[in-house]
């Protein structure tokens, strides 16, 4: 069954000025709690500290005080936003964040949404009203009511409850009718049991949430990250939390949700940014990718490092020149100092230093031997004294040591153990592997065939793709990492952030000549040294932005959206990230695209966690009308018989259309039927949905189009793994016959386009239709091919 607009409205405005008044008395608190804070973060930057721990103190203050600052000024927007009257006949407000009566013991003035008394205005319904009476929406603009929704419930009154259970329909109702703008909104107000369940499930474990499409997946797994802060703040605020995204695009659509429900202790990445230092803006074929996924690289990754740690060929040793002196490095010389390296288990890179102090030992032998047999060369027989043994050593320890830090030294070498076991970073390996027919041969062995290995070579100096960053932060792993370069680097920044400091102070100096020549002096209160200490703090100020720069970094908790693209390489690295395995996990394996993503949750979850996960299911689609899941339900059809379509929460009476072009016309057609969307999405967003193939062209017919009709920013032309995770009021898919051709999973890449839309729904077919759409309403006057 789908929702009908049943909002009932109080009958008189007395309501809404009674609440209009407990909203003013709300805001004057929240300004009041503003003032305080800022000043209070302001007396804790001037603060005085004659001790570093003191110092330390009061940098931790005055973080927190700004950050408390950043949280109210938040949520300005949307302060409170529902009432719970009980049975008992009590009433609390509830809202984006707590405020409280310091002059009546802490009475709550305002719950926040996380709180657990706030529940049950998630939780209760008409049959379980778990002490609740009425619950209210309030509708506000700015700092004003204007509106209220009420639900008594009580089994008794009429239109209450129906088959999917939902709290708040009228509220829910407007929210999902409201026009998309691009960004995505927080569901606050109006979030649905199932999800708050999701929501408030425990911080432990990995917990799996499969849902179809527009089942406010991503909504729900960004505010699992809010309550999570919340409630295990103290737990979770030191390690942060990461939150991977499909790609950047995604990323900006969902950028502003955690920020206005008060929370900047997240990181937001895609899997192609999470090796600090590379961009990841290449793209693979599909086959490259889905073997770069695949879990045996870790194999192929292990033999080409081992590759590099070569050996003299039998009978012909290496020779070095040193200081006119030819020194040999025979092949079992290399090998014992191998073995000895590699049985340390310690990665290459620190391994490395074994090896070379056995070929060092080997060399100093050679050395001294030669040395000393030249001290006697020419000289006439010398007889021995009587306390002298014919093998005594001519040359001592002490000797024996100069000559090897002589070798150490020299150039030669060090040129030969930099060829025998070089040390290796993760991008030359990779860039070495990959660029080199030979080398994936001798590393992939049987392991790949002879034209998976063709797929992964690359041209020399191309970019890197997301596929390869869990290949290079293997690698990282295999290889150790040597921190000299990491440490010179830190110094470095000191350094900079000393000279910085001095500056500042200089410019402060040259303030307080002018303003005032009694006022106390900035340096008399702060020295360089200090300043350039605080200012590393702030500039490090959450977890998240310092585990964007740091490769080893491990998180308190990590949610992965659409996980089900993720391949076992990047399953791995994720699994690096989190060693406590305390994770969200959110995807639908309907909508999977990737040939290397999942199936089943159990397989790419088993080898990290057993069977030690829980699932969490969402069945009710809040984004797609039922005309278009409908259709959308026949292609999941085609893709996963086994799979059921989410039930849609609302009717819009528009059904889907289809029309034919021809191909050639392409082009010039797609700009009119672009701008009857813009027209019939009445100010808000229309996507092109397209193969790979068309979108150049019809990107830049669409944008002509746009301009003209003076709406560019509320058109996209993309590809079906570009919309992922997106919406729009009205969705064109084009070529849906070429999407379905295009790759193993192509009903499941259709099945993600159809779902898109919050609106409407187009089909543009430049071929005959596939039959799963043949319910798609054909425009009158335009003849289907
Ligand atoms: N309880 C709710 N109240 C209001 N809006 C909601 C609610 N739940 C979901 N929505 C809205 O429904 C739309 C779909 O949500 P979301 O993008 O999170 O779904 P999804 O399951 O991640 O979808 P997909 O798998 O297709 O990407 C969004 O606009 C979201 O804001």
């Amino acid at each position: 069954m789908s929702l009908s607009r049943n909002s009932r409205e109080p009958d008189t405005t007395t309501e809404i000025v009674h609440e209009q008044s407990y909203l003013d008395l709300l805001y004057r608190k929240l300004d009041t709690e503003r003032e305080v804070t800022a000043r209070r973060r302001d007396e804790a930057l001037r603060g005085q500290a004659e001790t570093p721990q003191a110092a330390a103190e009061r940098d931790a203050s005055a973080t927190m005080y700004g950050e408390r600052l950043a949280q109210l000024n938040s949520v300005e927007q949307g302060l409170c936003f529902g009432r719970l009257d009980t049975q008992d006949g009590q009433t609390h407000y509830i809202g984006r964040l707590g405020l409280f009566d310091e002059d009546a013991d802490y009475d709550p003035l305002l719950l926040d949404w996380r709180a657990p008394a706030a529940r049950p205005f998630y939780l209760a319904t008409a049959a379980s009203p778990d002490g609740v009476r009425r619950r209210r929406h309030l509708r506000t603009l700015s700092r004003t009511v204007v509106g209220l929704d009420d639900e008594i419930l009580d089994l008794t009154a009429p239109d209450q409850g129906h088959d999917l259970g939902l709290a708040g329909e009228a509220a829910l109702l407007a929210a999902l009718e409201r026009r998309r703008t691009g960004e995505m909104s927080d569901i606050v107000a109006t979030i649905q049991a199932e999800q708050d369940r999701v929501i408030r499930a425990d911080l432990g474990g990995v917990l799996v949430v499969q849902g179809g499409p527009g089942t406010g997946k991503t909504a729900v797994a960004l505010h699992r990250a809010a309550y999570l802060l919340y409630t295990h703040r103290r737990q979770l605020s030191s390690r942060g939390v990461l939150v991977v995204g499909p790609t950047r695009t995604f990323l900006r659509y969902i950028g502003q949700v955690l920020p206005s429900l008060g929370e900047t202790g997240v990181l937001l990445a895609t899997m192609g940014t999470l090796f600090p230092g590379v961009t990841a803006d290449g793209t693979d074929s599909p086959e490259a990718a889905e073997v770069k996924g695949r879990a045996v690289m870790v194999d192929v990754l292990a033999a080409a490092v081992r590759d590099r740690q070569v050996m003299p060929d039998a009978g012909a040793p290496l020779e070095i020149g040193v200081e006119g002196e030819t020194l040999r490095l025979d092949r079992d010389t290399c090998a014992r100092a191998r073995e000895r390296a590699r049985r340390t288990l310690r990665p290459h890179n620190l391994a490395r230093r074994v090896f070379v102090d056995q070929v060092l030992d080997a060399l100093t032998a050679q050395s001294v031997a030669r040395t000393e047999s030249d001290v006697f060369d020419g000289l006439p027989e010398i007889p021995l004294s009587a306390n002298e043994s014919p093998d005594g050593e001519v040359l001592d320890a002490r000797d024996h040591a100069a000559i090897r830090a002589e070798l150490a030294a020299d150039p030669a070498v060090r040129a030969a153990l930099d060829e025998l076991w070089p040390v290796l970073t993760p991008r030359r390996v990779l860039a070495d592997l990959f660029g080199s027919g030979e080398r994936l041969a001798s590393a992939a062995g049987d392991l790949l065939t002879e034209s998976e290995r063709a797929a992964l070579l690359r041209s020399a100096g191309g970019a890197w793709t997301p596929a390869d960053v869990p290949l290079l932060d293997e690698l990282a792993e295999l290889l150790g990492e040597d921190d000299t370069e990491a440490r010179a680097e830190q110094a470095r920044r000191q350094r900079e952030e000393r000279a910085y400091a001095e500056g500042v102070l200089h410019i402060l100096e040259q303030d307080d000549e002018i303003i005032d020549e009694e006022v106390v002096r900035v340096r008399d209160i702060l020295d360089a040294e200090l300043l350039a200490e605080r200012q590393q703090l702030r500039g490090d100020l959450t977890a998240a932005q310092r585990a964007a720069r740091d490769r080893t970094w491990t998180f308190g908790h990590v949610i992965v959206d659409e996980a089900q693209e993720l391949s076992a390489m990047d399953w791995r690295l994720l699994m690096r990230r989190c060693p406590s395995r305390s994770m969200t996990v959110v995807g639908d394996v309907a909508q999977t695209g990737a040939v290397a993503g999942t199936s089943a949750w159990g397989d790419v979850l088993g080898p990290y966690v057993g069977d030690r996960w829980r699932l969490r299911e969402l069945t009710v689609n809040y984004r797609t009308p039922a005309e278009i899941m409908e259709l959308a339900g026949r292609v999941l059809a085609e893709a996963n018989p086994e799979l059921r379509a989410p039930t849609s929460v609302r009717e819009t009476g528009t059904p889907p259309w289809r029309r034919g072009v021809d191909p050639a016309e392409l082009p010039d057609r797609i700009g009119s039927i672009v701008d009857d969307e813009l027209a019939a999405a009445d100010g808000g967003t229309v996507a092109v949905l397209c193969p790979a193939a068309l979108r150049p062209a019809l990107s830049s017919a669409v944008h002509t189009t746009a301009t003209t009709s003076g709406s560019p920013d509320r058109v996209s032309v993309l590809t079906v793994n570009q919309a992922k995770g997106l919406e729009f009021d009205a969705v064109v898919v084009v070529a849906p016959e070429e999407i379905v051709a295009a790759s193993p999973r192509g009903y499941n890449d259709l099945y993600v386009a159809l779902t898109r839309a919050t609106q409407r729904l187009g089909l543009v077919h430049t071929g005959p239709p596939l039959p799963a759409l043949s319910g798609a309403a054909e425009l009158p006057g335009e003849p289907v091919r």
